[in-house]
C-alpha cells in the first residue's frame, strides 16, 4: 500500500425497536471513544424539533429537508413515525477514507444503507417487550398514543445474517454498552488490518 492510499473504515448501523436503547448504547460508546478521532458518531438530520429531548440531531423543517434531499445532501434518507431522517452525504466520504462511523439507522432502510455504503455492520439492540413499553413511557418524548404506535410498528426481521450482531439491552446499560464497544473495536481493528 502506498503512502497516499487510505484503508476503508466501517459503517455500523444501529437498529432495533423504539425504547430498546439505541441512543443510550451509542451514548455509552461515544463516551468510551471520546478521544478517538477515527470513530465518528453521526448526527442525523430529522424533521423533529431540537428541544424534543433524547438524541442530539440537526433539526430542520419538512421544506428544508426536501431541499437538502434534492441537493443530494443525504447518503441515505427515510420516513418513519411521521418524521423524515437523513444521514449526511459526507459520512460516505469519511468511511471511504478510514473512519469508523456509527449511525442510528432504521430496519426498513437497511437495503438503502447497503446500496449506499456496500459492506456494513448491523447492531440490533433488543429488549423484552414489557421493558420497551416501560422505557418509552418513562422517556416521555412522545404522547401515549405515539408510544403505542411505535410499539406496534411492523418491520422487516433483520435479526439474522453474517453482518448482524444482536445486543440485548434488557438489563443494565453497562452490559449492552460494553458489548457494543467490543463490536466497534473489533470492526475498527478489522478495517485497519484487512485479511
Ligand atoms: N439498560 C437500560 N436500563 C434502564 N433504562 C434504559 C436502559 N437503556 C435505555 N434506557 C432508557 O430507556 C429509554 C429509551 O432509551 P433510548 O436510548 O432512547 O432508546 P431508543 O433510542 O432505542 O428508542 C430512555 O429513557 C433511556 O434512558
Ligand atoms: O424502521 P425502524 O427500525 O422501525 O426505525 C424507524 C425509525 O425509528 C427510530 O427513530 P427514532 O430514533 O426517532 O425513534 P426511537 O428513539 O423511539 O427508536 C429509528 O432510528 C428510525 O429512524
Amino acid at each position: 500500500m502506498s503512502t497516499f492510499e487510505t484503508r476503508r473504515g466501517a459503517l455500523v448501523v444501529v437498529v432495533g425497536p423504539s425504547g430498546a436503547g439505541k441512543d443510550s448504547v451509542m451514548g455509552f460508546a461515544a463516551r468510551h471513544f471520546s478521544d478517538c478521532a477515527d470513530i465518528h458518531f453521526v448526527r442525523r438530520v430529522i424533521t423533529r424539533p431540537s428541544d424534543a429531548g433524547g438524541e442530539v440531531h440537526e433539526s430542520v423543517s419538512i421544506a428544508e429537508f426536501a431541499d437538502m434531499e434534492q441537493a443530494g445532501a443525504f447518503a441515505v434518507s427515510w420516513d418513519a413515525h411521521g418524521l423524515k431522517y437523513g444521514i449526511p452525504e459526507d459520512v460516505r466520504r469519511n468511511v471511504e477514507s478510514g473512519t469508523t462511523a456509527i449511525v442510528n439507522g432504521s430496519r426498513s432502510a437497511l437495503p438503502a444503507f447497503r446500496a449506499a455504503f456496500g459492506d456494513i455492520a448491523i447492531a440490533v439492540i433488543t429488549a423484552e417487550p414489557t421493558v420497551l413499553a416501560k422505557r418509552l413511557a418513562e422517556r416521555g418524548r412522545e404522547s401515549e398514543e405515539d408510544v403505542l404506535r411505535r410499539l406496534s410498528r411492523q418491520v422487516p426481521d433483520v435479526t439474522t445474517g453474517p453482518d448482524v450482531t444482536l445486543i440485548d439491552n434488557s438489563g443494565r446499560l453497562e452490559i449492552a454498552g460494553r458489548h457494543f464497544v467490543d463490536l466497534v473495536e473489533h470492526l475498527r481493528m478489522k478495517a485497519a488490518h484487512p485479511a
